[in-house]
């Protein structure tokens, strides 16, 4: 795993901004294409707005998957990823293929089906994630199911989680928040050629501490990103803020900039 600390959210989505751009191009000059994965959240829009800004992507030669939806809410309800993602990304950069996960389908485990077998047809070049406050990796609240091997699964949302989405403002009250949800499992975001894990904001300063510094567990699942080989996570000067950087230094590849 690489980090880099900037001093600022904006600095630090950008730098994150620019990897993406460039991996993404250098996949599509390698390959034609470039299949990559995108998360969603209020840590999130900094990034992907600096992404649809970079220069170069030919879009058109990139094919999308979500990662994570509520089950029960469709998709024009505000809170819903898709709705997210659409204004966010794809209304700006129109991938060229996208797999939207259908939240509000009669049968979720249909659902999982569905999007597992046409997942199964591609590699990930790229995943952008991530870490919720509970150390949640995309939907996968703890403790996470590390051993699945099925590409999408359903879940239980905890309650942390769930309260999260009330502090942020995307539901009214904890009830109107779903309890469920369709997420890409943590083994299938591990296949990811590389991760970009977007991390910024005061808020995630103990998860981030967690996921670093403590055990690899399914108890903090962002703490399975130290076991893939390209890992790329992005901090900034809050959400670094209780590590012990001289520690880490001795564990990790860490980049600060300086202020
Ligand atoms: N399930 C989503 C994830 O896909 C996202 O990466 C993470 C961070 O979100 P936020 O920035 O809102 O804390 O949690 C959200 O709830």
């Amino acid at each position: 795993m690489k980090i880099y600390i900037f001093p600022t959210l904006e600095e630090t989505s950008k730098a994150a901004a620019q990897m993406a751009a460039e991996l993404l191009k250098r996949r599509i000059k390698e390959n034609g294409k470039a299949v990559f994965v995108a998360a969603t959240g209020a840590s999130q829009l900094v990034f992907l707005d600096c992404l649809c800004h970079q220069k170069g992507i030919d879009w058109s030669k990139t094919v999308m998957f979500h990662l994570d939806e509520y089950i029960g809410i469709d998709e024009t309800h505000p809170a819903s990823f898709r709705y997210y993602l659409r204004k966010n990304l794809v209304e700006k950069v129109h991938p060229g293929e996208v797999h939207w996960i259908q939240g509000d389908s009669i049968n979720p485990a249909g659902e999982c089906q569905r999007l597992s077998e046409i997942i199964s047809k591609y590699h990930i070049d790229v995943a952008f994630v991530g870490i919720g406050e509970n150390g949640h990796l995309a939907f996968n609240d703890p403790p996470a199911d590390f051993e699945t091997s099925q590409p999408y699964i359903v879940v239980e949302l905890d309650q942390t989680c769930r309260l999260q989405q009330v502090k942020e403002g995307w539901f009214k009250s904890l009830d109107d928040v779903p309890r469920k949800a369709i997420t890409m499992s943590i083994k299938q975001i591990l296949t990811a050629s590389a991760i970009i894990a977007v991390v910024p904001e005061k808020r995630k300063a103990l998860a981030v501490k967690k996921a670093l510094e403590g055990p690899i567990s399914p108890d903090c699942p962002a703490s399975i990103l130290r076991t893939h080989q390209n890992c790329h996570l992005f901090l900034d000067a809050d959400s670094s803020s209780l590590l012990n950087i001289a520690w880490l230094k001795q564990q990790y590849n860490i980049f600060v900039a300086n202020s």
